[in-house]
């Protein structure tokens, strides 16, 4: 199994290439591919880590290198955000690099599975699927978008706000990656109740909880470790189901249903990555009209991605 981290030394980027130089399995490569000259030095400081995981360093010239038998590529390559910004204000710098990359992709190992970090997700997947059409080689079902930060906040929030261990708790969440578009499925946790109040203030945190990272760091960047962490869980759980393994995980992907062409759901994932879209289930009268209000913008979303490729 052979995994590439794209932006690998930035703050996700070394916090996740950390993470699976200690977990991926036995016999794994880990390919570090950055545009920063640091990036050979982050491989070699990670090379000393006693496992059976074999770690090379790429610098910006050697895309391909990076790239050649990849079975998974990880992209949090990009800038993050800084207070007052929306992650849409990433738009004009990223998506140029999400396409540059996905273009590399298509041309080196397009059967690898594709995930998505890099900001604003709601559209630079879109803007991966229409550079991959574009070079013939789009497989919907190797296309993802990493939200899964938005589950492990989830699960801490609730566990938190309700007393309890957060590894036993489990909360759906569906639709995008900013804002209202984020929304999770808080009448769907098992064995708790919640007032009215703790779904507004739980669901709003929800949605915000990238934004409180921004104004704490001041400056400094956006979640970088819990964002590793949510990549590495999300990146292990692909690694276990191509080996095999039962796993479903909620993350953005094509499903042409009626919310939007794109829309995060709990997925089956398998050998050739998506194995089956699974339906989220009933939704509150709360959700329902939350979902409502989000569409038009998460559409819109997609849209900008859609034509940032194809004019
Ligand atoms: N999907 C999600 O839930 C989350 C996404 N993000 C996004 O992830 C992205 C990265 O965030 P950080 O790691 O904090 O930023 P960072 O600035 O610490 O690291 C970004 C890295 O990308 C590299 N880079 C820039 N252009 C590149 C290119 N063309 N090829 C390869 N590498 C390139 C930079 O040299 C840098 O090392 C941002 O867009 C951020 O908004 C952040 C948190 C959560
Ligand atoms: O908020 C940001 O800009 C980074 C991000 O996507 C998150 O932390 O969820």
């Amino acid at each position: 199994m052979k995994v590439a981290v794209l932006g690998a030394a930035g703050g996700i980027g070394q916090a996740l290439s950390l993470l699976l130089k200690t977990q991926l399995p036995a016999g794994s490569a880990l390919s570090l591919y950055d545009v920063a000259p640091v990036v050979p030095g982050v491989a070699v400081d990670l090379s000393h880590i006693p496992t059976d995981v074999n770690v090379k360093g790429y610098g910006k010239d050697d895309l391909a290198d990076a790239l050649q038998g990849a079975d998974i590529v990880l992209i949090p390559a990009g800038v993050p955000r800084k207070p007052g910004m929306d992650r849409s204000d990433l738009f004009n710098i990223n998506a140029g690099i999400v396409k540059n990359l996905v273009e590399a992709i298509a041309d080196h190992c397009p059967d690898a599975c594709t995930c998505i970090i890099t900001n604003p997700v709601n559209t630079t997947v879109a803007i991966a699927a229409e550079t991959l059409k574009a070079k013939g080689v789009y497989n919907k079902n190797k296309l993802f978008g990493v939200t899964t930060l938005d589950v492990i906040r989830a699960e801490t929030f609730v566990a938190e706000a309700k007393g309890l261990n957060p590894a036993n708790v489990h909360v759906p969440v569906i639709g995008g990656h900013s804002g209202t578009t984020i929304l999770p499925l808080l009448s769907q946790v098992e064995g708790v109740e919640f007032s009215d109040e703790e779904v507004a203030s739980l669901t709003h945190r929800i949605q915000n909880a990238g934004t409180e990272v921004v104004e704490a760091k001041a400056g400094g960047g956006s979640a970088t470790l819990s964002m590793g962490q949510a990549a590495a869980r999300f990146c292990l759980s692909l690694v276990a189901a191509m080996r095999g393994d039962n796993v479903v995980e909620y993350t953005y992907v094509e499903t042409n249903s009626d919310d939007a062409v794109f829309f995060s759901h709990p997925v089956r994932l398998g050998k050739n990555g998506v194995e089956e879209i699974l339906p989220y289930g009933e939704l509150s009268a709360f959700e329902k009209q939350a979902k409502q209000d989000m569409l038009e913008g998460l559409r819109g979303d997609i849209k900008i991605g859609v034509d940032f490729v194809n004019g």
